[in-house]
């Protein structure tokens, strides 16, 4: 491994965060904006600038995460759910609701349902209609009605958002999300986020740097990770903080959201987006015409094996607050996580080309994989938070 690429001092999303180079108590999130341009190996011949790892960059939505963890591990939340008091629907309805968005996540994200069977019935249908609500949300900018996409559409669908969390529910997968919202303490920022991820979407085709990339990762990922805390529950015997936890959260949503960007770029090319960082495509002497030639050059090897070792980081991270989880709700996280890493091994497979090709993780080893995810999940590979 070149020494030219190693990666860069990492920061926190919530601050007192977990691993290596913590923020210090005071330092702003500008200050972890890590990407130095001048830093440049002497090391090797051909000599590129290191990624940043993990450039926070200081915007009131990443300002905001502290505030929805704080707001989400208050023991009063879901008392003062507006939805607490209004959604209170008939339990065969509500039965249906549910049985429905397992249908829709048992079809759409196989793997991830079969992991979802440990965790309790509670926790499995809130899970379940999450699941189902991010599926819509998405589906509104990447399915078959794409085309009708408006400004309007996510403003009405954040209306809807808002009814839901009000116990007012638009159609039955909305009625199981109230219902969800009422019983655990997930808080609307999240969802809300995601939209604005939506809206990004649609405005945006490039991303001039990793800190405009990592905002959009959070929006249509690391959201996930802060809905789905709330119900998976922290491991009562756990002695990380509930920051710490959540860190690692948001790490898994951004980790996996930069594999499908890697997975998807020759794809993406093809609708005319580009989601990798502009500078640190020039700093590789590459630009967009590379990726629309579609050409595996050595220079974009040297591209793709950083970005992927960027991306384990992610992970590695993760798997510190997976193991803080309540004991049954680790499966489909570890799931995800080797999932996720998988891809990236295929990617290497395939010699870096994610231009011409589409790594892929066969059925089979999709599903040799889920014993591997729950042996992780038992005690003796409980990983400790290495601060609290
Ligand atoms: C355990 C687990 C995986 C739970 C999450 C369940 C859930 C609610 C998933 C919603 C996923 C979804 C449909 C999001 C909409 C936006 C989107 C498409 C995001 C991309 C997902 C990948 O889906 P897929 O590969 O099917 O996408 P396409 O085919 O390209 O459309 C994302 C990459 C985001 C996924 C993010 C996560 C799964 C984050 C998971 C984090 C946690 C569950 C927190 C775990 C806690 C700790 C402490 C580690």
């Amino acid at each position: 491994m070149s020494c030219a690429f190693s990666l860069g001092f990492e920061a926190r999303v919530l601050g007192g965060g977990v691993g290596r180079g913590r923020l210090s108590a005071g330092a702003s999130r500008a200050e972890a904006v890590i990407a130095d341009p001048r830093r440049i190996s002497t090391c090797s011949p051909q000599v590129f600038p290191r990624l940043s790892k993990l450039a926070v960059p200081p915007h009131s939505d990443l300002l905001a995460v502290r505030e929805i963890v704080e707001r989400q591990s208050k023991d009063t939340f879901i008392g003062d759910s507006p939805a607490f008091a209004k959604a209170k629907f008939h339990p065969v309805f509500l039965d249906q609701a549910y049985d429905r968005c397992r249908h829709i996540c048992a079809e759409y994200a196989k793997t991830f349902y079969l992991g979802t069977l440990l965790m309790t019935k509670e926790r499995q249908k809130a899970i379940w209609a999450i699941y189902v609500w991010c599926r819509r949300t998405d589906e509104l900018v990447d399915g078959p009605n794409a085309v009708h996409m408006t400004s309007a559409v996510l403003d009405r669908w954040e209306q809807r958002l808002d009814d839901i969390f009000n116990g007012r529910p638009y159609d039955d997968l909305d009625a199981a999300l109230s219902d969800t919202v009422a019983n655990f303490p997930v808080d609307i920022k999240p969802f809300r986020d995601m939209i604005e991820g939506m809206r990004m979407d649609t405005r945006k085709s490039r991303y001039d740097n990793f800190q405009e990339l990592y905002l959009y990762c959070y929006y249509v990922a690391g959201t996930v990770g802060l809905m789905s805390v709330p119900i998976m529950g922290i491991a009562p015997e756990s002695s990380a903080s509930a920051q710490a936890v959540y860190n690692s959260a948001l790490d898994l949503g951004i980790g996996n959201q930069l594999v499908n960007i890697l997975r998807d770029v020759g794809e993406d090319a093809t609708r005319g987006r580009v989601y990798l960082p502009q500078d640190e495509l020039a700093q590789f002497g590459l630009s967009d015409e590379d990726i629309f030639s579609k050409k595996v050059t050595d220079k974009w090897k040297e591209f793709m094996k950083e970005q992927i070792k960027r991306a384990r980081s992610y992970f590695n991270q993760a798997e510190e607050g997976a193991s803080q989880l309540d004991k049954d709700s680790r499966w489909p996280v570890w799931s995800s996580l080797i999932l996720y890493r998988q891809i990236l091994d295929a990617i290497e497979a395939n010699d870096y080309d994610n231009l011409t090709k589409r790594a892929y993780v066969g059925r089979a080893k999709k599903f040799l994989m889920l014993p591997l995810a729950y042996t992780r999940t038992l005690p003796s590979h409980n990983t400790q938070l290495r601060l609290q």
